[in-house]
């Protein structure tokens, strides 16, 4: 249900299927799904409506022809702009075209081409490029995008906004590629993982899904999920009555250097109130005597914890003294449960000993990433990490034998075995200092109570994400929300999740 599939996957899935179809059977499932879609985003009656269709050279372009003559079918005035000549279109668009004409569809003729930002239309449909586009968008191509992402209507894409790489989110052609901007975004087959991370959520907008009724048949096993709770709800157990805190495990928090005291005690504030029984902050140097606004945390000096009996959450705030490498060690060491952030990263990217130490590690753990981090892991720039973040994210849990959520927009959880989760909430609220620090208390609250690592790392992730997206719908961020306001909310969506199963 939640499957991604990578670009070439499913041109396999379309090949298969279409042996088994008439011709252009799929092709019209898709322009129907697509002009449904395109009539509940209007505004207005169809018949009120003017609806410019960017019909590409190939079979995206057949799509929009198909969409373009529902809409004509269902009242919309529906205006065509078709580069390619009609001979020269494969045979289901040319066919969509035939379709279109016969509808009513009328053909913008070429002279106005460059005229067409000048017309008040009620939607546009980009059917220019999907998943066939090989090279960035240049002359008229790019003109006509910049066209489109300057109109203030709806703009609905069909399958991926041309100029997107489905894959990897990236504009194709980077920095001096050109994407089209849409609102919607309705994707045929299955999901595509470059619709939701990295720079593809601000260029699909909010994304549909139309499986075009393929039979499961043909769809192979996916090593690729979109988050949701449905992956992790085996593990929403609601409490016994007949439990203490010791049923709910210990965690752990280490770090907080001079001056970065606040981190680990956001992570331990966020371990708290996502159920674990008891949490320790273990400071690496000079502990405060307690939180005055979560009295519950005990403070210690790292070096008096025990640190076999916690699951550890590791780096935050924590420095790179030498001190820090010592506690790292001594986490590596431990026998328990691991969740390494911040510090504790980028300390492990120095050190190539504890990386062959923790890649041989028996016990769980968790590496929450954020991508500079993930590029010092792997001798990488940021911007090559961003230009791929499935595989970045698949090239640490592999390396590591570890959970590894590479966080960013579109957050990759990744497995050693190449599974990858992609997850859709969230939004720019969370780029604030301290909500990585939540996060990792987070997985550590979720491991403390029991959870696997690859569940708690799913989980994690999308709580934070929702609780960030509901507290924007209520108005508090995205600018302005502080790290610790996060904590509250994923406490209550917690418990929903746990109350609705
Ligand atoms: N064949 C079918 O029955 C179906 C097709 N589908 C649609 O078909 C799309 C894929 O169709 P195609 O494989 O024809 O690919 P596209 O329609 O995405 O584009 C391919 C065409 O664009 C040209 N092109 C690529 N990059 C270009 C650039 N930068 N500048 C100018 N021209 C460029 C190629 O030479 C080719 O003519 C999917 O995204 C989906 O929308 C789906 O609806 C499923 C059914
Ligand atoms: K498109």
């Amino acid at each position: 249900m939640s499957a991604i599939y990578p670009v070439a996957e499913i041109r396999k899935i379309e090949q298969a299927a279409l042996r088994d179809l008439p011709p252009y059977t799929l092709m019209q499932r898709a322009g129907q799904a697509a002009a449904q879609a395109a009539l509940r985003l209007l505004p207005c009656p169809p018949h009120s409506a003017a609806i410019l269709v960017l019909a590409g050279p190939g079979n995206n372009g057949g799509d929009a022809l198909e969409a373009a003559a529902g809409l004509a079918k269902a009242g919309c005035e529906v205006l065509a702009l078709l580069k390619t000549p009609p001979s020269q279109l494969p045979p289901d668009a040319a066919q969509a075209l035939a379709r279109a004409q016969r509808q009513g569809v009328h053909l913008m003729p070429p002279e106005q081409f460059a005229d067409i930002d000048s017309a008040q239309w009620t939607l546009v449909i980009d059917g220019l490029f999907g998943i066939g586009l090989s090279r960035p968008l240049d002359g008229d191509w790019r003109s006509l995008v910049q066209a489109v992402n300057a109109m203030p209507c709806p703009v609905l894409a069909l399958d991926v906004p041309s100029g997107l790489d489905a894959d990897t989110g990236t504009v194709v052609g980077g920095a001096g590629g050109i994407a089209v901007t849409a609102s919607n975004t309705i994707t045929f087959i299955a999901d595509k993982a470059g619709l939701y991370t990295g720079d593809g959520p601000d260029y699909a907008g909010s994304v549909e899904l139309a499986t075009l009724a393929i039979a499961d048949q043909y769809l192979p096993a996916p090593n690729m999920w979109l988050n949701h709770p449905g992956l992790f709800s085996d593990y929403l157990r609601p409490r016994k009555r007949n439990s203490h805190k010791g049923s709910f495990g210990d965690v752990a928090v280490i770090g907080g250097a001079a001056g970065m005291a606040g981190a680990p005690i956001l992570a331990a504030r966020a371990a708290a109130r996502c159920g674990a029984g008891r949490v320790f902050v273990g400071y690496a140097e000079n502990p405060p005597a307690y939180d005055q606004a979560q009295p519950e945390l005990m403070c210690r000096h790292a070096a008096d914890l025990d640190f076999s009996s916690a699951v550890l959450v590791v780096g935050t705030g924590m420095g790179m003294a030498n001190s820090a490498l010592a506690l790292l060690t001594r986490a590596l060491d431990a026998l328990s449960w691991l969740v390494l952030d911040a510090d504790a990263l980028n300390l492990l990217a120095r050190q190539p000993q504890l990386q062959v130490q923790l890649a041989q590690r028996q016990h769980a753990v968790l590496m929450t990433p954020h991508p500079l981090e993930a590029a010092r892991l792997l001798g990488l720039s940021t911007s090559e990490i961003q230009a791929d973040r499935v595989t970045a994210a698949r090239r640490l849990a592999s390396r590591f034998n570890a959970v590894v959520v590479l966080k960013g927009a579109g957050s990759i959880i990744a497995r050693a075995d190449g599974a990858v989760v992609v997850n859709p909430t969230g939004n720019p609220a969370l780029a604030t200092a301290g909500s990585g620090d939540v996060l990792s208390g987070i997985c550590g609250a979720l491991l403390a109570q029991g959870w696997p690592q690859w569940e708690a790392a799913l989980a994690a992730v999308w709580l934070h994400g929702r609780a960030a997206d509901q507290l924007v719908a209520q108005g508090i961020g995205p600018i302005g929300l502080t790290a610790g306001e996060l904590i509250p909310e994923v406490r209550l969506l917690l418990n929903q999740l746990v109350q609705e199963r």
